[in-house]
């Protein structure tokens, strides 16, 4: 469905046929390493879903799986639900109408941004590859340079050609593995966004692997959270930030602090006051995990300080930009909290504080659990 007819003429749109693409109880060893533990993922046809999770957890081994560049032990990968890999059946690559698109790029130097594109469309007349790879070129806004090398171009054109390359043969599902991770951090955000703009335009559903979870979150309709080869938790950014299932999720979207403590009533006492234990019942042994982001800091002369607020003082003080970071002692906390204000909050010289935790940013898990 997916490969052009060689007869008709090339759309003006790059549009792709879209395929939903379903991960079944997928696990994969290599040799005694056993690397995805299970994954069950369908990402819907046209979707973006950012794969995420820290070094060593799977991420590119799944992505691999999906291309058909390596072959699951157990499991199933359908696209459309068509079987394209399980126990009896495994298509490689090129029969998948995947793009696949690497961090690195891996241009071919000899070549010009032309031939590099149209490397990928071998199956089609040459008139019509031609006319494909222009209209790739054009779209990523390479017009200008069809017959430079990639030596003259800078990281943010390199990876513009590696999307054309990519999506020239308008693939069903686009695997990227860290595409941005090249770049510095002044060219990611645009060329981020631009890439994003261009994957909307074309409707390829799309797997892009991230350890990054601010990147996730711009990116993804959804995310899938990988750890150690399992899928702690997979939903949109707004799902997996307000809800996490447990302390590792919601330590890898925001800076925490975290304090023991057991629910007494209906409530847990931590240094940083009394919080609500919601549905834990009492006796229970609790994580109580608060966002950095989440304490508002004030400057304190000195006497009561106000109801709902803890006094500290501050032992560290970084200046961020845009934001600053406060190491805090209180009391009855073993070691400084730490807090993240707004850059212009507090003034400079103030030393002691009092501080206020907001409802939303308190995160309580059982402890010693893997979920919340
Ligand atoms: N070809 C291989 N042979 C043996 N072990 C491998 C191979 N490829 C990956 N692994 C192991 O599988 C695990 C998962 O690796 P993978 O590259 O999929 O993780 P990742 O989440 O993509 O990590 P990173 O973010 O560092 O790229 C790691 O423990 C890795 O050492």
């Amino acid at each position: 469905m997916a490969s052009a007819p060689a007869k008709a003429p090339p759309p003006r749109t790059g549009v792709t046929f879209a395929a939903e693409l379903t991960f079944e109880g997928i696990h994969l060893h290599y040799g005694p390493v056993h690397t995805l533990k299970g994954i069950s993922l369908t990402v819907r046809a046209g979707e973006i879903l950012c794969l995420l999770g820290p070094s060593g957890s799977g991420k590119t081994s799944l992505l691999r799986v999906a291309a058909g560049l390596e072959r699951q032990t157990a499991g199933r990968v359908l696209m459309n639900g068509r079987e394209v890999a399980g126990p009896s059946v495994f298509e490689p690559p090129e029969k998948r109408s995947v793009g696949l698109m690497f961090q690195d790029f891996a241009l071919f130097p000899h070549m010009t941004v032309a031939q590099n594109v149209r490397f990928g469309l071998t199956d089609m007349a040459a008139r019509i590859a031609a006319g494909e790879a222009q209209l790739a070129i054009d779209r990523v806004g390479l017009g200008h340079h069809v017959n430079s090398y990639p030596d003259v171009l800078s990281g943010g054109e390199q990876q513009r050609v590696a999307l054309a390359r990519a999506l020239a043969p308008r693939p069903s599902v686009m695997l990227m593995d860290e595409p941005f991770s090249g770049l510095d951090t002044r060219l990611k955000d645009s060329v981020r966004a631009e890439t994003l703009a261009i994957l909307r335009e074309m409707r390829a559903t799309t797997i892009v692997v991230t350890h990054d979870a601010e990147e996730a979150m711009r990116l993804g309709d959804r995310i899938a959270l990988l750890d150690r080869g399992r899928i702690v938790q997979a939903g949109t950014a707004d799902e997996i930030y307000h809800d996490p299932a447990n302390l590792f999720v919601a330590g890898f979207f925001s800076e925490l602090n975290t304090f023991d403590a057991r629910v007494e009533g209906n409530g847990v006492e931590t240094p940083l006051g009394r919080f609500d234990a919601g549905r834990h019942a009492p006796g229970s042994e609790l994580t109580v995990a608060i966002r950095t982001a989440g304490l508002d800091v004030a400057a304190h002369g000195g006497g009561m300080p106000p109801p709902g607020t803890v006094p500290g003082r501050i032992t560290a003080r970084r200046f961020l930009g845009v934001s600053e970071q406060l190491l805090i002692a209180i009391q009855g906390a073993d070691k400084p909290v730490s807090a993240r204000i707004r850059a212009d909050e507090l003034a400079r010289d103030a030393r002691d504080v009092t501080i206020s935790v907001r409802n939303g940013d308190i995160l309580l898990f059982e402890s010693g659990r893997e979920s919340a």
